[in-house]
């Protein structure tokens, strides 16, 4: 997955409304900024930190501000507009239990609990209302349901230390957060892009690529080109980056897709999955336009990893079953019956043919039936074989024309291997090994 060079934020002029994800302080007046929580949960981790004490500090603090002031580092952007920021604690939380973030609500909630259930890990709500749940199979963690954003919050101020999200997501609130690691990229749901979508008609019909639009004569400062976003970081990013200056974010809370129509922004730049929602508002994806793909991810707190005791080894496990899961769901089971004069001449047989290799090659066994005296006698081989599901019908055609009858076709549940390479990969990053884990 991509990492996008970093933007001033300076150069972005006339943000509109802030969105979930908005870097809402650039334009606000300082008066408004220290008295409003939701700018204290968006950190702008790109915005200069100012010496302590500035003007308005003091006369925030002279209003009764103290408690919002003391929570919040000063900063000033290229503008002269003063915004604040949470400062993420300099060390962990005290607390014993361990916490998982999960998304309480929309698709990404059905999925994880599907993923869970299908990694043999069921995850217990006393009640629905309620947003603190078990997992009787790992009693040491608490799951506490948020919504995705927050997931992600959360794990920048440490009150939880692992949770999932959609890779979206995480890029927009906490990319260059170099405490969090992302432990699991890819969970195999919610599989969508973030991407731009223009127009099909009027002054669009002809732009089909990024440097069209970037080579529009349109955008100016007077007339920026209107996007309509909830991924602002991502989007400062992605314009500077193309070289095209004169842009203007804008937000909303959903239906992003109306905003050109109704003349509000030029264009969007949102999740696409099917493709059917730009389509049936007459937008287009463009070449370049696709910023980045996205699915479910688990993401940790490297800090937490490191230092609250039995948290890796509860990684360690989740990453197992999961990948032992992600791994079965890509193959059958399959087994045949085989003729044949020994079981290398059965695999030599199917070892000729791609695709019936297996994972590290057949498993031959022999198949009895009884003669006429009762008694077990070896009758042919059975062979079975992994098959990716893709391929399992030419694999089936395959067989037979090797030999093989009685072909069985079964699910695998679990394909557990040594040692997972993200394993690995979290145990390089954290400059451990294997046995500094108990
Ligand atoms: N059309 C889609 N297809 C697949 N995955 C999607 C799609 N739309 C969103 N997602 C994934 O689901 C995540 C959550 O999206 P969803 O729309 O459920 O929540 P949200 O509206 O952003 O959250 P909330 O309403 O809690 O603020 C996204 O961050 C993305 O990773
Ligand atoms: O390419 P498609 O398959 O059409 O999916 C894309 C749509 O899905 C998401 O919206 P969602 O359905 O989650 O509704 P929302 O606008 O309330 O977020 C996203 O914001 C797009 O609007």
């Amino acid at each position: 997955m991509q990492s996008l060079p970093q933007i001033n934020a300076s150069a972005w002029g006339g943000l509109g409304r802030p969105g979930p994800a908005a870097a809402c302080p650039i334009l606000r007046p300082p008066s408004s900024v220290a008295g409003n929580n939701s700018c204290f949960s968006r950190p702008q981790p790109h915005l200069p930190v100012l010496p302590e004490g500035n003007a308005v500090t003091k006369s925030r603090a002279a209003q009764g501000s103290m408690k919002a002031l003391s929570l919040s580092r000063r900063a000033e952007d290229g503008n002269g507009v003063v915004t604040s920021e949470v400062p993420k604690p300099k060390s962990l939380q005290p607390r014993t239990t361990l916490r998982l973030g999960l998304p309480s609500k929309g698709r990404m909630a059905e999925d994880t609990l599907k993923l869970f259930n299908d990694s043999a890990l069921s995850i217990k709500k006393p009640n629905p209302r309620q947003y603190v749940a078990q997992i009787p199979q790992i009693p040491a963690l608490e799951v506490w349901f948020q919504r995705a954003s927050d997931v992600v919050r959360k794990l920048r101020y440490g009150d939880i230390d692992l949770g999932i999200v959609g890779y979206d997501m995480f890029a927009e609130l906490a990319e260059e957060d170099e405490d969090l690691i992302v432990v699991h990229d890819a969970l195999d749901f919610g599989q969508c892009k973030l991407a731009l979508g223009v127009p099909m008609t009027g002054k669009f019909a002809g732009v089909d690529s990024m440097e069209a639009l970037c080579n529009m004569p349109q955008w100016t400062p007077e007339t920026p080109l209107r996007v309509v976003t909830g991924y602002h970081n991502i989007a400062k990013r992605f314009f500077e980056r193309a070289g095209l200056k004169n842009v203007q974010l804008m937000s909303a809370d959903g239906a992003l897709e109306a905003a050109p129509a109704m003349g509000s922004a030029d264009i969007i730049l949102d999740l696409v999955s099917t493709g059917v929602t730009l389509r049936e508002n007459n937008l287009k994806e463009i070449e370049g336009g696709t910023i980045m793909q996205s699915q479910g991810i688990l993401v940790a707190s490297k800090k937490a990893l490191l230092d609250r005791p039995g948290l890796l080894q509860i990684v360690h496990e989740l990453i197992e079953r999961f990948d032992a899961h992600l791994t079965a769901e890509q193959y059958f089971s399959v087994i045949a019956n085989m003729k044949g004069t020994s079981p290398e001449d059965v695999a030599n047989r199917l070892l000729r043919v791609p695709g019936l290799e297996g994972l590290q090659g057949p498993t031959i066994a022999n198949v009895y039936n009884k003669n006429e005296n009762g008694e077990a006698v070896h009758h042919v081989f059975a062979a079975t074989i992994c098959v990716t599901k893709k391929r399992i019908y030419s694999a089936v055609k395959a067989l037979q024309k090797i030999g093989g009858s009685d072909v069985l076709v079964l699910p695998m549940t679990y394909i557990f291997n040594e040692e997972p390479v993200r394993w690995k990969n979290l145990l390089n990053a954290l400059k451990l090994e294997s046995k500094d884990v108990h």
